[in-house]
């Protein structure tokens, strides 16, 4: 989020001061569009009123229901502004909004364990420009746009299926699809199918895979839409679990767009149908037995219709993202060739993939020698390798920052930019700070994540080896009181507890923890086995 008020102090034709500018967060700009767009029956954000009844009851202070309070947050520097013109993140006006209500909440904790206040506005919004942001804009219609094409009135009776999802159609997707639409539709016919791909703004990977099925769903046309997610759905790293509250909200954008019934890709772990039709949604949510495939007959059919020592469920998605990093094909029985190689092409195997391998650990603990001697190995592997190590960088891209707690949080930072456009393109970054805060760490992990694959290694040294080699004279110094801030000495290390290898370099030579490096990178498919015979020292 940010604020700043445009052309400050300036006065417009009206005689009144030009509205503070705001570019809302993620889920702020999600309900700004699906109001603008007109997916939502609501004018604006709410009110305090609106938000509570709508979040203790499920209904607005009028009785319409309605499954999740839609709120604007905004710094507290906006409270009190009787206007505000709203904008993408890139700071394009969408809209104006008249505030009605300035209000306050205090959900979550800060990290004092205490309430934190978060500042709300609300009032209704008007569209000063169509949006232009965010991936696969032409496939981001307007409800009344759909509408108009299917030549429908909002409430014609004619049955469309919507099947909202986030994550790829496979075969057992595809046959649930189609039965659902041939029990709805009549004379034979099939009803038509709206698939409604829920993708973040930038998330153009997961659209494609959804998109590769289209030639496979006869009668079947495919939007783009941002839904705000609740904490359960945004916590998942794969597609998250959605509440029923999740599912109320993507029926009643569904239902905007003309659908009457909603089948919820949402996986076997969704909420509970009944659930859901008890916040009152506007269609009516399927609620369809869940489908296996019969290795017998080789055909997807409802579970019981099939022989349970014959039926096979769908790959977990970490079965998934196995075979994909291993580069084998997904099988026949449980995607179409064309969507497993939509998903190939999207997660190529992890020998052409980009990777960050991160090691962190105290000064001495080995973490220069090891990533020296794996870097070599890599690059005998065939693939090529940047090494951005502690002590370079220190003299190079972070030339002049401190040792202070901001410091070396802007110094990993860097690092962490620098690794994730190596890793953007295919390369591998190895890097040895010492890395020291949780924060810094977990964010070059994202960062990284975003192009490709991150691996941190744990250089777990005790502090008393490290002060033993002292190879540089540090420790003496640090204990001399003659540098400040010295990690492990006066100032912290924060264990990970995220490490994908811990190294204790005690009890082994150089050349074997290199060696435990090597077999982990080789083990994770990130090498090629072809080079297994290639000796490391
Ligand atoms: N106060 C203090 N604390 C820790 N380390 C210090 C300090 N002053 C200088 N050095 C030397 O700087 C190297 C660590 O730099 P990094 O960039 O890796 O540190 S950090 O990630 O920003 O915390 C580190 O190198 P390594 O021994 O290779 O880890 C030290 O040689
Ligand atoms: N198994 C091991 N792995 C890495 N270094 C080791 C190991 N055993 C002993 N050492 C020694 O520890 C020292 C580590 O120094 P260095 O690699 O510069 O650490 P860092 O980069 O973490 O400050 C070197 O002198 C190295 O020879």
């Amino acid at each position: 989020m940010s604020a700043h008020r445009q052309g400050s102090g300036s006065v417009e034709d009206t005689g009144r001061q030009a509205a503070p500018v705001f570019a809302p967060g993620p889920d702020g700009l999600a309900h700004l569009e699906l109001i603008l767009s007109g997916a939502y029956p609501l004018p604006g954000f709410m009110t305090r009123e609106e938000a509570v009844s709508v979040a203790d009851r499920g209904r607005l202070p009028d009785g319409r229901p309605w499954p999740v309070p839609v709120t604007l947050e905004v710094p507290e520097e906006l409270v009190g502004e009787e206007r505000l013109t709203l904008t993408d993140l890139e700071g394009a006006p969408l809209a104006e909004l008249a505030v009605r209500e300035s209000w306050e909440s205090r959900e979550g904790t800060g990290e004092s364990g205490a309430a934190v206040a978060r500042h709300h506005l609300a009032g209704d919004v008007s569209l000063l420009r169509p949006p232009t942001y965010g991936v696969l804009r032409e496939l981001r219609p307007t409800p009344a746009e759909v509408r108009a094409q299917r030549g429908l009135e909002p409430c014609a009776d004619q049955p469309l299926l919507a099947v909202v999802t986030d994550r790829p159609l496979h075969h057992r997707a595809l046959h649930q699809i189609r039965a659902e639409a041939e029990a709805l539709g009549s004379d034979g016919e099939r009803t038509e199918i709206l698939v409604v791909i829920d993708t973040g703004l930038h998330d153009e990977g997961l659209a494609a895979a959804v998109l590769a099925a289209e030639p496979l769903l006869p009668r079947s046309s495919f939007v783009v839409v941002t839904l705000p997610r609740s904490q359960a759905r945004a916590a998942g790293k794969l597609g998250g679990t959605w509440t029923e509250r999740d599912v109320a909200l993507a029926a009643h954008v569904a239902a905007a767009y003309g659908a009457t019934h909603l089948l919820a890709e949402v996986g076997e772990q969704g909420p509970e149908t009944e659930r859901v039709m008890a916040l009152r949604p506007p269609l009516t949510v399927l609620d369809p037995e869940p489908w296996r495939y019969d290795t017998e007959q080789e055909l997807w059919k409802p579970r019981t219709h099939v022989d349970p020592r014959a039926a096979l469920g769908e790959l977990p998605d970490a079965r998934v993202e196995a075979e994909l990093a291993h580069g084998r094909e997904l099988p026949s029985w449980f995607t179409p060739a064309r969507v497993g190689a939509e998903l190939a092409r999207l997660r190529p195997a992890r020998t052409e993939r980009g990777l960050t391998l991160l090691f962190t650990g105290l000064s001495g603990s080995g973490k220069s020698t090891i990533a020296q001697g794996v870097c070599d190995g890599i690059r005998r592997s065939g693939r090529t390798v940047t090494l951005l190590d502690g002590d370079v960088v220190r003299r190079m891209l972070s030339k002049g920052l401190t040792f202070s707690r901001e410091d070396r949080e802007l110094n990993i930072r860097r690092i962490g930019y620098v690794a994730s456009e190596i890793t953007r393109h295919g390369g591998v970054a190895v890097c040895a700070p010492i890395a020291p805060y949780a924060v810094g760490r977990a964010e070059v992990r994202a960062m990284v994540e975003e192009f490709g694959d991150f691996f941190l290694v744990h250089v777990a040294t005790p502090l008393e080896e490290c002060e033993a080699r002292d190879r540089k004279g540090l420790y003496a110094k640090a204990r001399a009181g003659e540098i400040p801030e010295f990690t492990g000495i006066s100032d912290p290390y924060e264990e990970p507890v995220d490490a994908d290898l811990v190294v204790d370099t005690v009890d082994a030579d150089p050349a074997e923890s290199v060696a435990r490096v090597m077999a982990a990178l080789r083990e994770g498919g990130w090498l090629p086995v072809a080079d297994q015979h290639v000796s490391e020292d």
